[in-house]
């Protein structure tokens, strides 16, 4: 199954650059491997904004949220799923 996740994360302002940056590191890794295990399909920043928008390719919305609690920084990311069907105009 397909879905689109759009993710904005907000730390809290008392974080350290430091204990950021090691998040920032931890989440490269963990997207990484599941764009690897083609889980995650794909990711765009929102333009101006902390936030992305990716797609998951996953067989449940069990497997999905499993995926997405996996994120490091989960604890600071509100997350708005979208599951998406085929289009019938899609020529893909
Ligand atoms: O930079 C972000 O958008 C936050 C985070 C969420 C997924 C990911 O790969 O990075």
């Amino acid at each position: 199954m397909l879905y689109l996740a759009r993710m904005d994360v907000t730390f809290p302002e008392s974080m350290s650059p430091e204990t950021k940056a090691d998040f920032v590191a931890q989440e490269k890794e963990y997207s990484g491997n599941l764009q690897r295990e083609g889980k995650m399909v794909d990711i765009w920043r929102v333009v101006g904004e902390y936030a992305n928008y990716s797609v998951y390719d996953v067989a449940d919305h069990d497997e999905l949220h499993a995926v997405l609690s996996g994120f490091p920084m989960y604890p600071y990311m509100k997350i708005k799923v979208t599951p998406l069907a085929k289009h019938p105009n899609s020529i893909k």
